[in-house]
This record gives C-alpha cells, structure tokens and sequence, in this order.
C-alpha cells in the first residue's frame, strides 16, 4: 500500500448545534467541492497540532479543546489520504475564510445536501451519529418497553435498536410502530433488528442486521435514505459491512459481557486495530459503560452502544 498522505480535519460544531464547511477553491485538487477544514500534517507534527495550526490558518480562530471523532484512509486516483477528524468542542473567535473560501455553518441534518469528496462518506455519518446507541433488553410487556424507552429518551438517548428477538414477526412489527412516536418526539433515530423489508411497514429510520443477516446480502439491502448498521465481531464482517455500504457497526463483544457470556472478547488492543481499519463509524459494544467514553474516542470509535446503562 503508497504511504497515505496525512490530513487533519476538524468538526467544529456551535451552540446550535450546526457544523462549519468550507468551499474548496478553484484550481485546487477537488475543486467546488465542499469539506472540513484542515490540511495536511507537517513533518513531526500531532494530528492535533497539525489541526491547530490550519483551523488557525484557514479560520483564523484557536481551537481550545477538540476530541478524536474518525479517521479513514481512501485512495483516489491520484493519491492516497489518511483523514484524521477531530470534533472540536470549544473554541475562541469568530471563524471566517482566511483564504477567500466560503464557509458555511450547517444544521447536521443539512449535510446531506451538499457534495464532499469521496473520502468524507463516513466522515460525514460519523458527525450525524450521536455517542451513545441503545440497545433495547428484557422487557415485560409492551407498556414496560414503552416506559424505558421512554425513561432512556428523557436521559437524552437519540439513537435507538429495537432488538426483541423473543418476539414473533407480528408482535415485532406492533411494537415497532409503538416507538416511532416516542422516537420522533425526542429527535431520536430508531432502528429496527430485523428483515430490511419490514422498513415497508414500519417508517423507522433504518435497519440494523445482525451478523447472520449481515452475511446473506452482497448489495446494499435499504434505500440510501433510510440507515444501515450492521453487528461484526472480526475483519471479515466489517468488510462484508463496507462491502454493502453499511453506515455504521457495532463491533462486540469488546470486553466480557453478562448478556454473552461464552463469546471471546476482543480486548482493547484488538478493538483499536479493526477500527483503525475499519472505514466505518464503529459503536464499541460488550461491557461498556459511559466512563470508557474517551478511551474509545482515542482507540478510534464512534462511542459505545448496550443496554444497561439506559435500559435497567
Ligand atoms: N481539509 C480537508 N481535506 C480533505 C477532506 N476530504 C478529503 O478527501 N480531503 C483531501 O485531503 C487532502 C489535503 O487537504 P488540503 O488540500 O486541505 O491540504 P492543505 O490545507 O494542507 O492544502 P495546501 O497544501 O494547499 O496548503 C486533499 O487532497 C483533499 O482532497 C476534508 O473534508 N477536508
Ligand atoms: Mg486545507
């Protein structure tokens, strides 16, 4: 594989929550086309002193404080990049484009409006995905599984699975149609863990397969409309994810879980090398819980998805 050049890019999100995009000049290498701002590392530069420096540069604000969000390698015709995307979370001045290129701020749900280059498909997933994906548990009835999910919205949860496999297809489908609501109301994305044709039934906002499912397709099975997500456990089926232009994953079980107990977990070591190959946002899943937030950041993933945490 060529050396990758190096790039930093960086995800400045404001207080309302919109994202700054910058215009690429003409001339340049992917004219017209939109992107994060940042530029290519110097030599013995950090990804992150390399972000400093161009946001300074190209915005012309300092960057205080900023936290790993993705990195993805993709090789274009002429070049290889590997782009190291922080989210910038606090930063000082009024940012304007140093360089004569336009800069945009943009609601997160706008992104899709606007054409980035090749390399910023997952990159751009990757600032819509939130930190957290619960997993629904054990629930009693339909009311009980409406009450915590209801308690897990009210905690701020805003990316949910509906995983009930005990259910038959009919009692699935009923209780599906009976999250939307609740779902919509809080600004929450729900997936559903099933066949990707119940999404003709159920308007909910994608499918999420399992691995057994995630093994059977050899071509995208939604509409690029709707989201796609997919459970890996190893190299193999995070390529099988991307091979099918998955969106995102969850990759499990990282550490030993009570919910799995004869599975092998992966470890961090093994955790950092797939999703340091992985080109799509990772969810770590299996014995997470919110303190290992910022480890996961630093290893590469997305933030961590499981039940407990929200659903007991
Ligand atoms: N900054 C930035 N670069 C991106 C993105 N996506 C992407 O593929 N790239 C690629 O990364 C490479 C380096 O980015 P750059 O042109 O900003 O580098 P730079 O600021 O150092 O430019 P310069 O060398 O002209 O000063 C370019 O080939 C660009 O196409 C993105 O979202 N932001
Ligand atoms: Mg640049």
């Amino acid at each position: 594989m060529p050396q990758p050049m190096l790039v930093a890019a960086a995800a400045i999100i404001n207080d309302k929550g919109q994202v700054l995009i910058a215009r690429r000049p003409a001339g340049v290498d992917q004219a017209g086309l939109w992107e994060l701002p940042g530029g290519k590392l110097a030599p013995y530069e950090t990804g992150f002193q390399a972000l400093k420096r161009e946001i300074g540069e190209e915005l012309g604000i300092e960057v205080l404080k900023a936290r790993p969000l993705i990195r993805v390698r993709h090789s274009y015709s002429n070049k290889t990049v590997l782009l190291d995307v922080w989210k910038v979370l606090e930063f000082a001045g009024e940012p304007w484009g140093r360089e004569g290129q336009p800069i945009r701020w943009v609601a997160v749900d706008d992104l899709v409006n606007y054409t980035f280059p090749a390399a910023n498909k997952p990159i751009i997933k990757a600032v819509e995905l939130p930190e957290e994906y619960l997993i629904t548990g054990a629930f009693k009835d339909t009311q009980d599984a409406l009450n915590r999910l209801n308690k897990a919205l009210e905690q701020g949860v805003k990316l949910v699975q509906l995983r009930a496999h005990q259910l038959n297809a009919e009692s699935y489908r009923e209780l599906a149609q009976a999250f939307l609501g609740p779902c919509q109301s809080a600004g929450a994305k729900l997936m559903l863990n099933a066949a990707p044709e119940l999404l003709n039934q159920v308007d909910a906002d994608g499918i999420h397969l399992t691995a057994a499912r995630l093994a059977q397709y050899d071509q995208r099975p939604v509409p690029v409309d709707k989201w796609l997500a997919a459970s890996c456990h190893d190299a193999e089926s995070i390529t099988q994810a991307e091979n099918i232009r998955a969106d995102f994953i969850t990759l499990s079980p990282v550490l030993k879980t009570p919910s799995h107990p004869k599975a092998q977990a992966l470890g961090w070591h093994d955790f950092n090398n797939l999703t340091d190959n992985s080109k799509l946002p990772v969810y770590a899943l299996g014995g997470m819980d919110k303190k290992q937030l910022d480890r996961i950041f630093g290893l590469g993933g997305q933030g961590l998805a499981g039940i407990t945490q929200y659903w007991s």
